[in-house]
C-alpha cells in the first residue's frame, strides 16, 4: 500500500513542505495594513472616559495655575536658619478660592489653608503642626527652605503643553488631568463597531433545548464580552448553520453594520468550513493556518474590504486569537495605537517540552511566585479559561521549560481584561 500519508500522533507537528505564518508575521501585516476607520465626534468630559481620544488634548490652563500652599500653616518671605523665629502675624488669612488681599510684609507671617493662592510677600510656608501660635504672632524652630510646603505655577502642567497624546483610551484620571487644564469638551473617535457571529449547525442559544450532537454557543457571549469591555459596540449578528449562502448574507449584513466582524468555527479545512472557504472563494483570505496553538487555522481576510477574523470554533483557540491577533488590530483600526501585551518573566511551576515551528500559549497563573499552567491543553476545555489568569507563551522555537526557569506570562490585564 502507497500513498497514505504517515500517521501524526501529534497533530500540531510541522507537516513537511507546510509553510505556517509565523506570529509575528501575521501580526506584521496587520499593523502594516490597517489604520484608523472611525469618525471623530466631540463629546463632554463626563461621557469620554473609555474612549479614544482623537486629537492631542492641549492645556488650556496651567495646573497648578498659581502658586499655592501645599499645607495648613502659616506663609511668609524666604529661607529661615537654623535656631528659633518669631513673627508677628498679619490680620486676615488666605483660604483655597479665597485669596488674601493685599501683601503680606517682609518679616511678617500670615495664616494660609492647603491650596490657596500665595499671597503678594509669601513664598514659603510653614506646617502649622511645627508652630506655636498665639493671635499676635508665630513662633518656631528653623531650619526652614525657601519655597516650603508650596506648589508652584504649572509645576504638573504648562498652559499650552499636551497634556494627553491622540490614541489614547481615556482613562478616569485622564478626566482628572483635562478637567484640571480646563478642558471640558473632547474629540474621541466614534466607537468602532465590530460584528460577531457564530457558525455550525451543531451550535444552539444557551437557554434552548439541546439535542444530542448539539453544543451551546459560548464563543458569542465571550467574545461580545470581550469587544464591550475594550470599549467598542459590539454587534451581534447571531448564529449562522452550515449554509454557504447564509454565511455568505450573513457577511454581508455584518460588513455593512460593522468595521470589522469576528466569526468563530468553520475556519479550518473540513467540509463544512465555510468561512475559510467563502474568504479564499472572494480572492479575499490574505492569512490562514498561523503557526500557533492553540489557533492554526485563524482565517484573516476581507469581506468587501471589511476585516475579518475568522476565529476557529474551540473557545479557548477562539479567545487566545481574540486576545493576540484581533485586539492589537482592533484597536488600530479604533484609532488607538498599537497594543502589544506587557508581558513579564516569571519562573515556571511546571515542566513542558516543546516542538519547534509555532509560537504556543497556555493557560496560566501565578501562584507562590511561579507560573502553573492549566491541567490539559485541550482547546475545548473553557473551565481553564476561567481558571486561568493569563497566558504564559512560550518561543516559536523548540523549548524546554524546566521548573524555575523564566517564562514570559501575560496577565488578562495586559490585554486590558
Ligand atoms: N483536519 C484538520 N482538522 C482540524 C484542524 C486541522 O488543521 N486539520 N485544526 C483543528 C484545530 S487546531 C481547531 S482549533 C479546530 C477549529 O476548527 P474550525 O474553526 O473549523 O471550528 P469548527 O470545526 O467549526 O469547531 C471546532 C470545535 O469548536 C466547537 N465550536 C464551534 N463554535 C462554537 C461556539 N460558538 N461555541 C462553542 N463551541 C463551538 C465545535 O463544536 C467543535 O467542537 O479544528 C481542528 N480540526
Ligand atoms: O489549536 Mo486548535 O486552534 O486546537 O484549538
Amino acid at each position: 500500500m502507497t500513498g497514505a500519508p504517515p500517521l501524526k500522533n501529534d497533530c500540531f507537528a510541522l507537516p513537511p513542505g507546510i509553510d505556517w505564518t509565523p506570529v509575528d508575521e501575521a501580526l506584521a501585516l496587520l499593523r502594516d495594513r490597517l489604520g484608523p476607520v472611525t469618525a471623530v465626534e466631540r463629546v463632554p468630559l463626563a461621557q469620554a472616559a473609555g474612549r479614544v481620544l482623537a486629537e492631542e488634548a492641549v492645556a488650556l490652563r496651567s495646573n497648578p495655575p498659581q502658586p499655592n500652599t501645599a499645607v495648613d500653616g502659616y506663609g511668609f518671605a524666604g529661607a529661615r536658619d537654623e535656631g528659633e523665629h518669631r513673627l508677628p502675624l498679619v490680620a486676615g488669612r488666605a483660604a483655597a478660592g479665597v485669596p488674601f488681599a493685599g501683601a503680606v510684609p517682609a518679616g511678617h507671617a500670615v495664616r494660609v489653608l492647603t491650596g490657596a493662592a500665595l499671597p503678594e510677600g509669601v513664598d514659603t510656608v510653614i506646617l502649622q503642626e511645627d508652630v506655636a501660635a498665639s493671635p499676635e504672632a508665630i513662633a518656631f524652630h528653623g531650619p526652614l527652605k525657601q519655597g516650603a510646603n508650596t506648589r508652584r505655577a504649572g509645576e504638573d502642567v504648562t498652559a499650552g503643553a499636551v497634556a494627553l497624546t491622540a490614541g489614547r483610551v481615556l482613562t478616569p484620571a485622564d478626566l482628572a488631568l483635562m478637567a484640571a487644564v480646563g478642558l471640558d469638551r473632547v474629540a474621541v473617535r466614534a466607537r468602532l463597531r465590530v460584528a460577531v457571529l457564530s457558525t455550525g449547525d451543531e451550535v444552539v442559544e444557551p437557554g434552548q433545548a439541546a439535542g444530542p450532537g448539539q453544543i451551546y454557543d459560548a464563543n458569542r457571549p465571550m467574545l461580545l464580552a470581550l469587544l464591550a469591555r475594550w470599549g467598542f459596540e459590539a454587534v451581534d449578528m447571531g448564529r449562522v448553520p452550515d449554509d454557504r449562502a447564509a454565511l455568505r448574507a450573513r457577511l454581508d449584513a455584518a460588513a455593512q453594520g460593522a468595521e470589522a466582524i469576528l466569526t468563530s468555527g468553520g475556519a479550518s479545512a473540513g467540509d463544512e468550513d465555510h468561512v475559510s472557504a467563502l474568504l479564499t472563494e472572494a480572492g479575499a483570505m490574505q492569512e490562514w493556518r498561523i503557526a500557533v496553538k492553540p489557533g492554526r487555522p485563524l482565517a484573516l481576510g476581507l469581506w468587501d474590504g471589511t476585516p475579518v477574523f475568522g476565529l476557529p470554533g474551540n473557545p479557548v483557540a477562539a479567545l487566545v486569537c481574540t486576545l493576540v491577533f484581533a485586539r492589537p488590530a482592533l484597536g488600530l483600526l479604533a484609532g488607538q495605537g498599537w497594543a502589544a501585551p506587557q508581558g513579564f518573566e516569571v519562573p515556571a511551576g511546571f515542566e513542558k517540552r516543546k516542538k519547534p515551528g509555532r509560537r504556543e500559549y497556555l493557560r496560566a497563573r501565578i501562584r507562590e511566585g511561579r507560573v502553573e499552567v492549566f491541567a490539559s491543553e485541550g482547546s475545548g476545555r473553557i473551565s481553564g479559561l476561567s481558571w486561568a489568569e493569563g497566558l504564559v507563551e512560550l518561543p516559536d522555537g523548540a523549548v524546554h521549560v524546566r521548573p524555575g526557569d523564566p517564562v514570559r506570562f501575560l496577565p488578562w490585564g495586559s490585554f486590558g481584561l
